[in-house]
């Protein structure tokens, strides 16, 4: 059922609400502090508001600053203004501070509901619009059209609407932030913040401090009480990346985090709530961390309720030059060069290069490509990779060629020198053996035979 704020200071209006409005769930309010503490506790998408409130009933300044606040804390709140049947000027004023719309006592109803009803519709147009909105920029921010890319991507979709704590594992440099970021985007929690802490480049010591925050005089040099991540990402996603490089004292602590939604600042005594969505990823292997107790089991299971492998670069085909072209592009902009493209040769390599730094190496590689290379297109030489890939784009008459040499010389060997017999061999006539001697230029052969 949906849920709609009733703020009313009148009993009798209040149960004539409860009444018209059997619709929806009605959660009440009789001034502006229990407004607010309503408003954080449900989050309702509707919110109807009488402005004269206590403790100045017969005029609407406490009813407007009610509203200011309500849009102050969540903008998308649609407010319906109920003021008394001579108060247009307020509702007005009310209307330009931002109320969805309003409504003059006495209560009808059917009128009240339709204007209710609207306001719901519009919330859900504002919300596919945010969601539609989020996916185009994914499609932005990952690059790519493989199997295994898309696969992934439909499985960001899947799982960023859900509350479920992710693991994303893959090689370092393959997109393990950026795909975290798409999920906190697709997700309701998209207007809300995304922290991300990398827990490999904080010392031990600092990243208790880091995550969770400390009071003022909780230790030398705590001049001030300070917010950890997890606070600052309240409402939205947090992302632990490098968590197999957590240490195991505060493992314990982010598991106590994990399971009761509480934390306590550093030389704090008080339990302080905190709605945070957490990502986890890593580049090791957890299971095997959990195997030899570097990594506690019971938070590695607490942080896969779903695991997400995002692919190497070596297994995306052709993405890798779908990528580098659009990187090349950028660069191009960043460093006003104006490198058209890239050789046979450079993409060649490219599709055959391990990249064992994955995406963060083709960024660099690139990036020093464009700065450094005088020439219109990028070559493999310029990448800082072995151009020595013909091979792979050999015509079919050299594959050839190299195949009926490699098969003449065998057979030449296996017939001990014997033209007669290697034609034997070969199925072919001692004319034609001569013949392709000659075209392949194999002459050392016809010096050593031994049948003349
Ligand atoms: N599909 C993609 N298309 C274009 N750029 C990408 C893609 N995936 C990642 N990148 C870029 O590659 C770089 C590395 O990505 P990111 O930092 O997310 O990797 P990571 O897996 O978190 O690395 P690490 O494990 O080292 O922290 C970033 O600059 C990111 O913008």
């Amino acid at each position: 059922m949906k849920t709609v704020l009733v703020v009313e200071d009148d009993i009798g209006i209040q149960k004539q609400l409860k009444w018209s409005l059997s619709d929806y769930e009605l959660v009440f309010a009789d001034d502006k502090a229990s407004a607010m503490t309503q408003l954080r506790r449900y989050e309702p998408a509707v919110v109807t508001l009488d402005l004269g409130l206590p403790p100045d009933p017969a005029n609407a300044s406490q009813g407007l600053a009610c509203l200011a606040e309500i849009l102050a804390v969540q903008p998308d709140c649609k407010v319906i203004v109920l003021t008394g049947n001579t108060d247009n000027a307020h509702a007005l004023k009310a209307v330009a501070l931002g109320a969805y719309d309003y409504y003059q006592k006495p209560i009808d109803a059917d009128v009240l509901n339709i204007i209710i009803q609207r306001a719901f519709k519009l919330t859900e147009l504002e919300q596919e619009n945010k969601a539609l909105k989020a996916s185009n920029s994914i499609q932005l921010d990952i690059i790519g059209n493989s199997d295994a890319m898309l696969k992934a991507c439909r499985t960001v979709e899947k799982i960023a609407p859900t509350e479920i704590t992710t693991l994303l594992l893959g090689e370092s440099g393959t997109g393990k932030e950026v795909f975290a970021r798409a999920i906190h985007k697709q997700s309701l929690r998209n207007n809300k913040p995304f922290v991300a802490i990398n827990c490999a480049s904080i010392p031990e010591n600092l990243l208790e401090s880091e995550l969770f925050g400390y009071e003022k005089g909780a230790f030398t040099g705590a001049n001030k009480t300070t917010l950890g991540k997890i606070e600052c990402a309240n409402g939205g996603t947090l992302l632990l990346d490098e968590i197999g490089d957590m240490p195991l004292s505060l493992q314990a602590k982010m598991l106590r985090f994990l399971q009761e939604r509480v934390i306590e600042r550093i030389g704090g005594r008080q339990e302080i709530e905190a709605d945070v969505r957490v990502i986890c990823a890593t580049h090791r292997n957890l299971a095997e961390m959990v195997a030899s107790q570097t990594f506690r089991e019971d938070l590695y299971y607490r942080i896969s309720e779903i695991t997400l492998t995002i692919p190497p670069l070596r297994e995306r085909g052709h993405d890798i030059i779908i990528i580098a072209r659009a990187l090349l592009h950028k660069f191009n902009q960043d460093y006003r060069s104006q490198v058209h493209g890239f050789t046979d040769n450079a993409i060649q390599a490219m599709l055959l290069h391990s990249w064992p730094g994955n995406i963060r190496e083709l960024q660099n590689k690139l990036k020093s490509a464009v700065i450094l290379t005088d020439n219109k297109l990028i070559d493999a030489v310029d990448l800082g990779l072995n151009g020595n890939h013909h091979s792979k784009l050999d015509t079919l008459r050299k594959v050839r060629e190299q195949a009926e040499t490699q098969a003449i010389r065998h057979a030449y060997a296996v017939a001990n020198t014997n033209l007669s017999k290697t034609a034997d061999l070969l199925g072919i006539t001692r004319p034609t053996l001569y013949a392709l001697i000659d075209k392949y230029r194999l002459h050392d052969l016809r010096h050593t035979d031994h049948d003349h």
